[in-house]
């Protein structure tokens, strides 16, 4: 699903009214009733009491025009107008008669106002300000931001939290919402870790926004869901063999972290991979070959780090760096190693610090090679970012300088090729433990050795991944989730993606 800019957005309401011939305050009234019946489904009439704090733009102008609909239904309202600016947009004013003439008469809040008591029962809807925002906050408004928030009570957003800009990240209070509803398109700032805080739930409202827009415009972000990987997906065939889906070389470990190789050795053939062998230091050999019957290991003449890497036939896939170590004479075996690559390899742990620590070697980095840093190992290798925003343009300046394909790892993690970013959906906290990207590594080896391209790989391997540690988390919880877990679990992660819709529904009929 394609993330929009606050331009793109704006656009694609024009284009909306201009084809279908409608005012905005027609459009204002489509999106306002969307939220109306979200509501109503949900209260189904009960008698709660709804403070709507509204601002005097479009995104208050919303606020109005639901407070109405509610209020025709015989719902509870406070209707409250947050006075920021003498600047009121057209519809706002257009909505606040209307909702006069119905004899609803909104208290103003101006900067000497009192706030109003909310209480932890009430329900706050927050319209105070959409994706219009565009500089900080006058202190009062924070402040009455901040009430809000002290509140407990449940809040509704509409499309935004109020106080989130859309393209950096606040400088002032910012309204924490229990739930979005946002209009037609996630926003970028729902999914990074400085913004997405202020996010426990959203959902998106389809408000029939311009189809033909959205289908053509260019977008620098994606929020990848089942709809987006399904059509990667590789169906394998009746007459295939174990040679159709290559054979994955994983290199890495040394003593103490063999573990970091079984990981992702058993993930990339769970993945799929044909064949798989480990490459790892002497001191690895017996406890790979008992805990992984189904894979081959090929050892350093090191007992407890690689030295030299040798491999004696032409892998599908390489994956490299877990568990690897840093040593003087590794990074002189990862550089001779990188020399010598012809196609992408993926680049993990280990093989990123030494990436970092000797830059010269991103040259000898095959084109469309995988990298796949958690945030600390990406400052290693790009420098310090000021904020996400400039984190995710500086990953895409690298991809492009370096042709590669970077996976930042986090809560939702973004695949970046070059100027595109892909925005992982699945996933869990549980999957905050060791060893859960040894696995992500091993899937992304066995994809790319299956025939997947570097960046389908990577996209489909990330939301695999991400939904294995779903699945899981329904069985073991989040503490008790570990990354072996994660592996047991790709199986039916396939399962799961690949599963007919409608298919529980037959069964039962
Ligand atoms: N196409 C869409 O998605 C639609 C959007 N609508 C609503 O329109 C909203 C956007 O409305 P607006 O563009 O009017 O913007 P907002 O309602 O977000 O903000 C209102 C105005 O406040 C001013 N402002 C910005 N920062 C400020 C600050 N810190 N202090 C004081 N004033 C500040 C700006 O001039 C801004 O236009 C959306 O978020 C959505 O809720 C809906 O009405 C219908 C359709
Ligand atoms: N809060 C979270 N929600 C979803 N996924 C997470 C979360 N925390 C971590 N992950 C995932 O777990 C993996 C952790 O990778 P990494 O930090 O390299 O761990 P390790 O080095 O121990 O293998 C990444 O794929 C990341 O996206
Ligand atoms: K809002």
């Amino acid at each position: 699903m394609k993330i929009f800019s606050a331009d793109q957005i704006y656009k694609a309401d024009k284009s909306t009214i201009e084809k279908e011939q409608i005012s905005s305050d027609m459009l204002m009234e489509r999106a306002a009733t969307r939220l109306f019946e979200w509501i109503h489904t949900r209260l189904q009439g009960a008698q709660v009491n709804i403070q709507l704090f509204c601002g005097i733009g479009n995104n208050g102008g919303d606020g109005i025009v639901l407070a109405r609909h509610l209020q025709e239904h015989g719902y509870n309202i406070q209707v409250h107008v947050v006075n920021y600016s003498e600047k009121r947009s057209k519809d706002f004013l257009l909505n606040l008669e209307r909702l006069k003439d119905r004899k609803i008469w909104p208290d103003f809040i101006n900067e000497d106002s009192s706030f109003p008591l909310i209480s932890p029962e009430d329900i706050v809807v927050d319209a105070i300000f959409g994706i219009g925002l565009s500089r900080p906050l006058d202190q009062w408004v924070a402040n009455l931001i901040g009430h809000i928030n002290a509140s407990r009570a449940f809040v509704l957003s509409v499309d935004i939290p109020s106080g989130l800009p859309m393209d950096r990240p606040p400088v002032s209070e910012v309204i924490e919402a229990n739930h979005v509803l946002s209009f037609q398109v996630p926003k970028l700032v729902f999914f990074l870790p400085q913004t997405g805080i202020y996010i426990d739930q959203w959902e998106i409202l389809d408000i029939g926004l311009d189809t033909e827009f959205l289908t053509h415009e260019e977008v620098g972000y994606e929020l990848i869901g089942p709809p987006d990987v399904l059509p990667l997906y590789r169906p394998r065939n009746k007459f295939s063999h174990k040679g159709t889906y290559g054979h994955a070389v994983i290199i890495g470990g040394s003593y103490g972290k063999i573990g970091a190789v079984q990981l992702a050795s058993n993930a990339c053939l769970t993945v799929g991979s044909g064949l798989v062998t480990a490459f790892v230091p002497k001191c690895g050999y017996h406890s790979l070959q008992t805990a992984l019957p189904e894979i081959m290991v090929l050892t350093d003449d090191d007992d407890e780090n690689i030295e030299q890497i040798t491999i004696p036939f032409v892998p599908n896939a390489i994956g490299i760096g877990v568990g690897m170590g840093t040593s003087e004479d590794t990074a002189k075996a990862f550089g001779a190693f990188l020399k010598k690559q012809e196609n992408p390899v993926v680049i993990d742990a280990d093989g990123l610090n030494l990436l970092a620590k000797h830059q010269e070697l991103l040259k000898s980095v095959p084109a469309q090679s995988i990298l796949t840093p958690h945030p600390k190992e990406l400052e290693r290798l790009i420098g310090k970012w000021d904020n996400d925003f400039d984190k995710l343009e500086k990953t895409k300046k690298f991809s492009s300088k370096n042709d590669c394909v970077v996976v930042i790892k986090g809560a939702h993690s973004i695949t970046i090729y070059k100027d595109k970013g892909y925005v992982n959906s699945s996933g869990n906290p549980g999957m905050a433990t060791a060893g859960s990207g040894d696995v992500l590594t091993g899937m992304i080896t066995g994809l790319l050795s299956q025939g997947y391209e570097p960046l389908a790989a990577c996209v489909f391997g990330v939301y695999l991944h991400g939904l294995a540690g779903d699945i899981a988390v329904h069985q073991y919880g989040y503490e008790a989730l570990k990354a072996s877990i994660l592996v047991e679990n790709i199986g039916r992660a396939y399962q799961e993606l690949l599963r007919p819709p409608n298919r529980e529904n037959s069964q039962e009929s």
